[in-house]
């Protein structure tokens, strides 16, 4: 039983090992009932690792974890009565309609029949699946099997939701539409909710709170704008007409240190002094004769806050927890 039943989830000096392989180092992390707490970091960074031990999926190698009052290993079933989980390409049956899996996962859960029918005629609607319940999931679109996953992962009214990348792959109309649903998860019925997501935009969106992992650590936990303001600096964006200038700009951005990505043509710095910084890379595109379309300077979003916790050698920015 708990010591800190005040909390969703309680991680404390948490360790997972995989052989010689340390992929959760040391973690402390508390996350309060009611936010939307984003887990984020690079691939690899150990944040399934997390969600499969908090969701009672896997034990941990050493430290100990809440959810809401229950320890990770005293009592299991308790807390996967507590939680909702939707990760990725988590067994449903293609071949059953979308009714059919709702209904069964209502019964694996213990309702009866009749509660079954009624909760599945509930989240169908909530979930604007009606229409398409008896539909096989093969024929489903991606975005309704997400919607179909999270309703699935709502069957017995969890208090906490664990979320693992519930949009990826999703056009952006389907991606908003999701959105949406979670923010009334949220806000109107006060579900938890611990998400992983690839997109940082997703998650200055939805979260009230974000932590960065790198290399099974945290480096950093904020609210999405105070990261962004403690960052502090401008960032610079702009495309080249041609990839044959990119592998010269990165050697550019490693000699100049500067603070860089590339996507495709697309180059994104972050400023450390802004004026000097901007006049130093455009005296270098003119003088390696590369001409630029879209140069913008603008203020930091939370992509420039992973790439500035997740590559700096120091790794992270100032870590700040909310107090009990
Ligand atoms: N069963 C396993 N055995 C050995 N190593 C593993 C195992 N599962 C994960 N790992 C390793 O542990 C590290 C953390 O993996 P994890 O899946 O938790 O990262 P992640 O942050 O969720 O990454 P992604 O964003 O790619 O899903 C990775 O280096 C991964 O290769």
């Amino acid at each position: 039983m708990s010591e800190t039943p005040h909390f969703a989830i309680n991680v404390r000096h948490l360790t997972k090992q995989y052989g010689d392989f340390l992929a959760l180092n040391n973690l402390d992390l508390t996350v309060a009932y009611g936010e939307f707490f984003g887990f984020l970091g690079p691939n690899g960074a150990g944040k399934t690792t997390l969600i499969k031990i908090l969701t009672t999926l896997m034990a941990p190698s050493t430290g100990e974890a809440w959810v809401g009052e229950y320890r990770i290993g005293d009592d299991d079933e308790a807390i996967r009565s507590h939680i909702g989980v939707a990760l990725q390409d988590v067994g449903v049956d293609p071949l059953l309609t979308g009714r059919e899996n709702l209904l069964l996962q209502c019964r694996l859960f213990g309702l009866s029949p009749r509660q079954s029918q009624a909760r599945v005629d509930e989240l169908l609607d909530q979930f604007g699946l009606t229409t398409a319940q008896h539909q096989r999931l093969r024929t489903y679109s991606g975005g309704m099997r997400r919607r179909l996953d999270l309703a699935l992962a709502l069957v017995h009214k969890p208090l906490i939701l664990f979320l693992d990348e519930p949009t990826t792959g999703l056009d952006p109309t389907n991606r908003f539409m999701l959105w949406d649903l979670l923010r009334q998860l949220n806000h109107d019925a006060g579900i938890t909710i611990f998400l992983t997501t690839q997109y940082l935009e997703e998650a200055d969106v939805l979260c009230n709170r974000v932590a960065f992992m790198r290399q099974g650590q945290i480096v950093a936990e904020d609210t999405p704008s105070h990261l962004k303001q403690q960052l502090g600096h401008d960032v610079v964006t702009f495309s080249v007409p041609s990839p044959d200038h990119i592998p010269r700009i990165e050697q550019w951005l490693q000699k100049s240190n500067m603070l860089g990505s590339v996507t495709g043509q697309r180059v994104r710095m972050t400023t450390r002094d802004t004026l000097a910084d901007v006049a130093q890379t455009t005296m270098w595109l003119q003088s390696a004769n590369i001409s630029v379309e879209d140069f913008h300077v603008s203020s930091p979003s939370l992509d420039d806050v992973f790439l500035a916790v997740t590559n700096s050698p120091e790794g992270g920015i100032r870590h700040a927890q909310i107090s009990e």
